[in-house]
């Protein structure tokens, strides 16, 4: 085994061709055997073997910085960089992350898991280093879906103007989870018939050489005109960059050669390699949609597993249904298409989809713009990633109280992806936008009412719902709601829980059938139900959410109870200040003290002993 002798980068160095490509092989086997006991992102993590392997070879990490954007394709990289003994604790609690990050390893340049942020770092990174006087590589690997990213883009543009020397990797895959989209992906395409023509031309040198060294310098000069004819609606040279390429990610032995060579050259030079996601595991490059992120699989014989059905799906089938009922009606994803439970609507209504790339502000700005003509958009986006379109939803929606519905899923606590991708922080950061209003249904069926109602009220409407299975609900039901109204799920006569979300199912668990403690659906946060909150004043109150707790649900009680000038005693059930790392979320949940066991500790503080106990 040549892995076994890999501890660390520089070993790669001392390893003939042959070793390399033995260790490329290696490195796809163990990928393919954590990934199928842990889950994760394999597809893209076989595409990348070939071109880290290359890159370790070539530059010196952890001296020269390279920077994996997104960091989901980077598990060779982990491999090699002295964590393979650790590798099978990939996205375990307490393991390795699935994503590169600063504090887990030296050779991780940066912490991520929100796309196309690799450039701008890598553009902040060369000013130091030149500023500093050092004079170490900075190298960013960017997929083809993270460039679709309006941040990647701005900064090419920076990284033209000033010239810094840089090797930006372009790893073209023609996907993003889903298929990749944009301009830009369609010009890649047509480059890639330049690849084949590269080939053809790579063939006809070596015959005209043969022939005749003097005609193979004519033609070679002939062609060079012509590559600067063909290459001027080139945009990297628009942007000031040198490219180069298309060339072969998976040529080992041709990336070396390749990148011995841009590593002399000055100024920033971008190498665009087209590898295959899902390289070396049939499933994986028959499907890269799915072996994207499989959960765990039999390796040896690989079946897509039946996951349950979930609140993404649950919205599916509901928008497409509504689709019919509202013509109006139109949905935009920022390339979560499969992770958003939008296949069947895409497939049943393609004229009101769209999948605006992996670019959050203009997925929600585009919905301002269709709300300005009367259409009714929907944006359908994880409570993480709308983050990235936080101005967006207050200057481009809020102000006007623009009808845009906010269908937030991955809300909460999400498990294995960790701190990066916990949705935690969407109701502080929009409870506070005026006109905005927020809602978390209880069910497949109060989802289909809050969506159906949200199309009436006007105005932004966040409906946040977890990473979760849930009942299905019947096709062609639309239960009416009250809007801005509670549910009192159960009567109580001390106290009562006030749970919004996913942590209703905790309370009325932690409740059981003790009539001391009512619990109450508390499923709108803005507007509140100071109503029904009022009535409740007389009561100890226990909040309880998914939520950090600083600026979350909670807070929100108590600040209309001060309003209203009522002094009950509150607690708050909530994350504390800190990040959650990846784990399970029932984990995750019991760390943070908001589960069942969490809420029946709070009330044994409150005083509420369990019958049991006292
Ligand atoms: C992991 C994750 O959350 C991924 S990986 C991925 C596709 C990246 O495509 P790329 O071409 O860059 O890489 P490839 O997989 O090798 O083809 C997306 C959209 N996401 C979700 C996502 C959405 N939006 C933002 C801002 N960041 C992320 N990470
Ligand atoms: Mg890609």
């Amino acid at each position: 085994m040549v892995l076994n002798r890999v501890n660390s980068p520089e070993d790669l160095k001392a390893l003939s061709l042959e070793e390399l490509l033995q260790l490329a092989e290696e490195i796809r086997s163990e990928i393919i055997r954590v990934t199928a006991q842990n889950g994760g992102h394999l597809a893209s993590s076989l595409g990348a073997v070939e071109l880290i392997l290359a890159l370790h070879r070539v530059f010196e990490s952890p001296r020269d910085r390279l920077l994996f954007d997104v960091g989901h394709q980077a598990y060779a990289h982990k491999l090699v960089t002295g964590r393979k003994d650790r590798f099978h604790t990939l996205r375990q609690e307490g393991g390795l992350s699935g994503f590169t990050k600063v504090s887990e390893s030296e050779h991780d340049a940066i912490t991520v898991g929100h796309a196309s942020t690799s450039l701008a770092h890598a553009l902040g990174m060369t000013i130091a280093r030149d500023l500093r006087g050092e004079s170490y590589h900075v190298v960013a690997v960017i997929g083809d879906g993270a460039l679709t990213g309006g941040m990647a883009l701005a900064a090419l543009n920076k990284i033209g103007e000033l010239g810094k020397r840089m090797l930006i990797v372009l790893n073209d895959n023609e996907m993003s989870i889903s298929e990749n989209v944009g301009a830009l992906n369609k010009y890649f395409k047509e480059l890639q018939i330049r690849k084949w023509v590269q080939d053809a031309e790579k063939l006809g040198r070596q015959i005209l050489e043969h022939i005749s060294p003097k005609l193979f310098g004519l033609v070679d000069r002939a062609k060079e005109a012509a590559k600067l004819l063909l290459h001027q609606e080139n945009p990297f040279y628009a942007w000031g960059l040198r490219y180069v390429g298309p060339v072969d990610g998976h040529d080992l032995k041709g990336l070396v050669h390749t990148l011995e060579h841009l590593k002399e050259l000055d100024g920033p030079t971008l190498l665009h390699v087209v590898t295959q996601k899902g390289k070396g595991y049939k499933v994986a490059e028959a499907d890269p949609i799915y072996w994207h992120g499989p959960p765990g699989f039999n390796p040896e014989r690989p079946e897509k597993v039946a996951k349950g059905y979930s609140w993404s799906q649950a919205f599916g089938d509901a928008v497409t249904e509504l689709a019919h009922l509202e013509p109006r009606l139109f949905v935009l994803t920022p390339a979560m298409r499969e992770g958003s439970g939008l296949v069947r609507y895409s497939l049943e209504h393609p004229e009101r989809y769209l999948d605006v790339g992996i670019c959050e502000d203009v997925a929600v700005t585009t919905a301002a713009g269709m709300a300005l003509r009367g259409l009714k958009p929907i944006v359908a986006i994880y409570s993480t990633f709308l983050q990235r379109a936080y101005d967006q939803a207050i200057h481009d929606v809020a102000i006007e109280n623009l009808p845009v519905v906010f269908a937030i899923d991955r809300a909460g606590i999400v498990g294995a992806d960790g701190a990066t991708h916990h949705g935690v922080f969407d109701i502080a950061y929009l409870r506070t936008v005026p006109n905005f209003q927020i809602a978390a249904p209880k069910d497949a069926l109060e989802l289909r009412a809050m969506l159906r109602k949200a199309l009436e009220v006007g105005g932004p409407v966040a409906i946040r719902y977890p990473r979760d299975n849930v009942e299905r609900a019947p096709e062609g039901v639309w239960p009416e709601i009250e809007w801005g109204r509670w549910e009192v799920l159960k009567e109580g006569t001390e106290a009562y829980i006030l749970a919004f979300g996913k942590t209703l199912r905790y309370a009325l668990e932690a409740a059981g059938n003790d009539p001391r403690v009512g619990v109450v659906n508390a499923r709108f946060l803005k507007p509140l139900d100071k109503e029904m909150l009022r009535s409740l004043a007389r009561y100890k109150l226990l909040t309880v959410e998914d939520h950090q707790g600083m600026g979350g649900f909670g807070s929100a009680v108590l600040e209309a109870l001060n309003e209203m000038g009522s002094r009950p005693e509150v607690r708050i059930l909530a994350l504390p200040d800190r990040f959650f790392e990846h784990g399970t979320i029932p984990s995750l949940h019991r760390q943070a003290g908001i589960d069942a066991e969490g809420i029946r500790k709070a009330l044994r503080e409150m005083g509420l002993h369990p019958a049991y106990e006292r």
